[in-house]
């Protein structure tokens, strides 16, 4: 049955971000939301067909008004869905244990290196079932789309065999196929070295270069292809191997680049033209400046240095270097275990020395880029997927001062209203496996 069209109107702020598409947003680019006072949109078989001020819309959809489901956002703030670049979706059971031990002191990788941690989940993860990483992450993404989330990249990296890989990457395919939020994959097998590997960490490099890729590619279950460099993971030349492995099987490369130590990542990123490189708590000036020259767009995970308690990735720097900045949660069990996209807009805000309008642009159109999925997606322009936000706040600064608060009312997906006062709407409440 064609459903009715939607007509949105009287938006306090209309956070539109127009003309953003072609390219990630830099510099001071970056504190333009073109915003529309009084704004509208029209939105019909899936997508935006109209954005201009309120009487505009209604001008022209005059008679056709009748026809449509109007949702009031008088007072309210609209805005482009929220994407998340880096999340590590698909896993089984959580690690609260490790969260006390860290705060009794132990660090992250000392946990990891004593067998815990990305190896915990690892075999959590091997041992579920398809059905049930399917459950758990359906639930998961429920609460995404609570946020406000429309668009997602998800991870695999808690398989570290072909076989559990794969595993995860199905899963993430079925939730592409079943739950209304968008899923862009990426194979992750390179997330830790497995323990049968530790004294010979290249042959586990073999492996994922002769055998995991090209069957990853080959599948194409997924479009990029990431990395774990760090010391005491993969090093920066075998995280080189391995990504350029990918870029000739045709996956894309990122990285996670100079989270924990400064390792040289953002400039191997820079080297391979990665499409971005993520965590860069302790980037290089030089490492930074590179990348703003390559065009790598730096996803930031505030969340996680919040979780880890370590120095936040300095975003304002890299902004002011010409970097494009993007968001994320970086949901996943051990370092960072939250769904909330506005959250991390906040940390971003009161942890890196980003603006409102900046965060915005982080968590939307250059989050979109981050995942080559803007010109669908991160702007509200006529033809896009009609993918929005209904705010409950009268201006998007309100949005940073109401900090640690779920503001979402609304959230359109495709063109279908998912979330409403705030709960999901009966159909997508339930899995449907
Ligand atoms: N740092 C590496 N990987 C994840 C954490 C994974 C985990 O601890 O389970 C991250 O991006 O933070
Ligand atoms: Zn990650």
């Amino acid at each position: 049955m064609k459903q009715k069209p939607i007509l949105l109107r009287h938006a306090a702020q209309l956070v539109t971000l127009q003309g953003t598409s072609a390219q990630p947003v830099t510099g001071t680019a970056m504190s333009t939301l073109h915003i529309i006072e009084d704004g509208a949109v029209w939105i019909e078989d899936g997508s935006i067909q109209m954005v201009d001020r309120d009487e505009v819309v209604t001008a022209f959809y005059r008679d056709r008004m009748q026809e449509a489901h109007v949702i009031d956002a008088s007072g309210k703030v609209v805005t482009p869905g929220l994407i998340d670049p880096h999340t590590h979706l698909v896993f089984a059971g959580s690690r609260e244990n490790e969260f006390e031990m860290r705060l009794a002191g132990k660090t992250y990788m000392e946990i990891m290196n004593a067998g815990g941690g990305i190896h915990n989940t690892t075999r959590a993860t091997q041992a579920a079932s398809e059905e049930d990483l399917y459950e758990e992450a359906y639930q998961r993404l429920n609460r995404f789309l609570q946020y406000g989330v429309t668009t997602l990249e998800a991870k695999s990296g808690y398989g570290l065999t072909l076989e559990h890989e794969m595993k995860q990457l199905h899963v993430a395919k079925r939730l592409q196929d079943t739950h209304p939020i968008d899923i862009v994959s990426t194979f992750m097998g390179a997330h830790a070295v497995p323990a049968e590997y530790k004294h010979d960490p290249d042959r586990f490099v073999d492996i994922l270069v002769n055998e995991m890729i090209p069957e990853v590619a080959k599948s194409g279950l997924a479009q990029f292809n990431d990395v774990f460099c760090e010391h005491g993971v993969f090093t920066p030349e075998q995280s080189e191997r391995i990504l350029r492995a990918g870029m000739e099987h045709g996956l894309l490369p990122k990285i996670h680049a100079d989270e924990i130590e400064p390792y040289q990542g953002a400039e191997l990123a820079a080297r391979l033209g990665a499409v971005s490189a993520d965590h860069l708590l302790r980037a290089s000036d030089e490492g930074i400046r590179q990348m703003a020259e390559k065009g790598v767009v730096a996803v930031l995970l505030p969340g996680t240095a919040f979780f880890l308690k370590a120095e936040a990735a300095n975003g304002r720097k890299m902004i002011d270097a010409g970097v494009a900045v993007a968001l994320s949660t970086d949901r996943n069990p051990g370092s960072s275990p939250s769904e909330s996209m506005p959250f991390i807009m906040n940390l971003g805000c009161l942890t890196m020395g980003m603006t409102p309008a900046e965060v915005l642009v982080a968590a939307t159109i250059n989050a979109a880029h981050a995942i080559k999925q803007a010109h669908r997606v991160g702007s509200l322009e006529k033809g896009k997927v009609a993918d929005l936000v209904v705010f409950d706040a009268p201006n998007y600064s309100y949005m940073q001062y109401n900090y640690g608060v779920n503001l979402v009312d609304t959230v359109i997906k495709a063109g279908k209203i998912v979330v409403q006062k705030g709960s999901l709407t009966h159909e997508v409440s339930v899995s449907p496996a």
